[in-house]
């Protein structure tokens, strides 16, 4: 029985908005996974509180944890794993940093509900997870359905493969910079908005990763570089020619 999956981090090739849903905004986007950039996580034997524990190194509360969230909603579609989870721990090896713009938390919750499913052989379709997952984490479906390499659109919900050569992606993630995503997308929206064309989304979405880094600015690549950038001006220390932007920040990517 698997008892331990990895969590992988991702970096976005390219990020640009659409238009506004609410207070959200739909996205155009390339999401690659970080092969080499994961979290573990485990269902151990062994908890001694009779209650849900989750053991790891977060820089939040239980009650905010993305992984307990999953749990609550989990739970709603299978009540089993209550009993389950006061005799089991849930223990997390943390690696990918938070605030980081690599999707760490919804990663974790995309992983949490691929195991949960396997474990518990509840055969729920990656549609239903990602369905679920949802709620908690934008990026969540693109997690679950463990692509390499997609096209993410909507607010992430709708996730197309896309197949290329495996890239290796070096990260440098500052550590004194933490990017608050809902504010970047706020700053992005008061003072950088700007749509992209149905022309040039499918552009994008059409060219290999490589040929999207070789063509595009850091700038040019992400909408939210500059408003990450505004509110966090320490990231220009940062920024180095060929290196490009993840999410809402902080962190930077090159293809090696
Ligand atoms: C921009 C990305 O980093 C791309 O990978 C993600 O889609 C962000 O995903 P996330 O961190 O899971 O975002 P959430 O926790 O769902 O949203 C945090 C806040 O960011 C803003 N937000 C987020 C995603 C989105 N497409 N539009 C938004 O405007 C909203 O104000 C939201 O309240
Ligand atoms: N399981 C979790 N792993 C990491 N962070 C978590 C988790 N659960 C809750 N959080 C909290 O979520 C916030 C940021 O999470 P996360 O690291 O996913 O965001 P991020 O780096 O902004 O990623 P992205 O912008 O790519 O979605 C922090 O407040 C963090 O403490």
């Amino acid at each position: 029985m698997q008892v331990s999956i990895k969590s992988y981090a991702k970096v976005n090739i390219f990020l640009k908005i659409a238009k506004k849903r609410d207070n959200y905004h739909e996205i155009v986007s390339r999401f690659v996974r970080v092969k080499n950039l994961y979290d573990t996580i485990s269902f151990i034997p062994n908890n001694e509180t009779n209650e849900f524990n989750l053991i790891g190194d977060f820089g939040c509360k239980l009650e905010d944890n993305t992984i307990y969230k999953a749990f609550l909603q989990l739970r709603k579609y299978c009540p089993k794993i209550d009993a389950f989870f006061r005799v089991y721990s849930i223990k997390v090896e943390k690696n990918i940093p938070e605030f980081a713009g690599l999707g760490g938390g919804s990663s974790n919750v995309a992983a949490f509900l691929i195991l949960a499913n396997k474990h518990f052989n509840l055969y729920y379709k990656k549609e239903k997870l990602a369905k679920i997952g949802a709620k908690i984490g934008a990026d969540v479906p693109f997690f679950v359905y463990e692509y390499d390499s997609a096209n993410v659109t909507g607010v992430g919900e709708i996730v197309q493969e896309f197949k290329e050569e495996p890239l290796n992606i070096e990260l440098i993630t500052p550590k004194d910079i933490k990017c608050h995503t809902g504010n970047v997308f706020n700053c992005f929206r008061n003072e950088f908005y700007k749509e992209i064309s149905k022309e040039k989304s499918d552009e994008l979405l059409s060219m290999k990763s490589s040929e999207i880094l070789n063509k595009l600015s850091i700038e040019e690549a992400n909408d939210l570089y500059l408003p990450a950038v505004k509110l966090y001006p320490k990231l220009k220390e940062y920024a180095m020619q060929d290196w490009f932007f993840s999410g809402s920040g902080s962190s930077f990517f090159k293809v090696i």
